[in-house]
């Protein structure tokens, strides 16, 4: 408890593992303890980078990413999910995870390069370790979880995406989703690529990763990478929509067969763990590698000028 305190400081979680002596409350992110309103069963909970929102009467939870400006993973924002979806996969109240942004025109923007760039072996393999953890927190969860994608999710926002179980995208052309890690000069690792394979098959994976291809929204309906298109403003209700039909399903036919599906791509990871992080941290940090990252950010930046 004392650890989570420390890790939340600004989180009504705790508020709630200690709800048990404040049943009822929630503590405000300036630490104020607010009621939590039995009548609607909703309670929120704010992090650094995320706010949950729970509603007890659906067992729904929708998790809204907000990292400004970007939504890029940091090491930081990656150590909060994990433990904010550890935490309703631990709640017996929550059968659903509805993923989406809270910033403008981006859904995430993927690793935060910065944490690849010009950083040590010890901080690539901590933050390697985070990113995989990330992985297996949302490909291998029990809960039913859809990706609301109302922005731009290229690389790691697009193994975001797909870790879940059903993707809505906001039908702007402007958006765009992919593997695009070839453009960066870096290579996506296998279970990215198996990531991508379980959802849009082995050709259109092949062709996608090695042309580091973003898809635009009708495209990225088109191969199978998101599953529904639906205008901007309704990408959440669309949401709420689709997971009310998953939620019809008796929850343990389909988490035998959601795990069915996937445990063998979970199993892969969790056999090769450390020789991945290895293999990471050799290559993040080599000389080619590291100019490649700095002039892909010097893109980034030019394009605005
Ligand atoms: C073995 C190695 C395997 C490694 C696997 C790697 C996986 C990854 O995820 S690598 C990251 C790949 N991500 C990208 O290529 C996305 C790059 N970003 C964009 O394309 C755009 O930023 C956007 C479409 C996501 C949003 O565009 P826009 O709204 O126009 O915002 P800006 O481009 O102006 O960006 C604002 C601000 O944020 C910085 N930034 C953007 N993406 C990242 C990022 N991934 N990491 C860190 N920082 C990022 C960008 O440079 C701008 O910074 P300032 O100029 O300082 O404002």
């Amino acid at each position: 408890m004392a650890t989570l305190l420390k890790l939340f400081p600004t989180c009504t979680w705790t508020g709630r593992l200690a709800h048990l002596s404040r049943k009822g409350w929630a503590q405000s992110r300036s630490g104020r303890l607010l009621p939590c309103f039995p009548a609607s069963q909703r309670c929120a909970s704010t992090t650094s980078y995320l706010t949950v929102e729970m509603d007890d009467n659906t067992g729904v939870a929708v998790v809204t990413m907000k990292s400004p400006p970007v939504n890029s993973l940091s090491l930081d924002f990656l150590t909060e999910f994990s433990i904010s979806i550890e935490k309703l996969e631990m709640d017996r109240k929550c059968r659903g995870v509805i993923l989406t942004s809270g910033l403008p025109k981006v859904f995430s923007a993927g690793l935060d390069i910065m944490e690849m760039y010009g950083k040590g072996p010890e901080h690539c393999a901590e933050f390697w370790r985070a990113v995989q953890e990330m992985w297996l927190k949302l490909y291998g969860s029990n809960m039913i979880t859809i990706a609301a994608v109302n922005g731009s999710s290229p690389a790691g926002g697009c193994l975001m995406a797909m870790a879940c179980d059903y993707r809505i995208m906001a039908d702007n052309p402007k958006y765009s989703i992919g593997l695009n890690e070839t453009l960066l000069g870096i290579v996506a690792p296998f279970w990215f690529k198996d990531t991508m394979m379980n959802t849009i098959g082995f050709r259109a994976t092949e062709l996608a990763l090695q042309l580091g291809l973003l898809h635009n929204a009708p495209n990225a309906l088109r191969v199978g990478l998101v599953d529904e298109l639906v205008p901007e403003k309704e990408v959440l209700s669309a949401a709420s929509t689709a997971i009310s039909k998953w939620l019809a399903i008796p929850d343990h036919a389909r988490q035998i067969t959601k795990s069915m599906m996937r445990k063998p791509t979970i199993d892969r990871l969790l056999s090769h763990r450390d020789q991945d992080i290895n293999n990471f941290v050799s290559f993040i940090t080599k000389d080619s590698i590291q100019k490649s990252l700095q002039v892909y950010m010097e893109r980034l930046k030019q394009r605005k000028t």
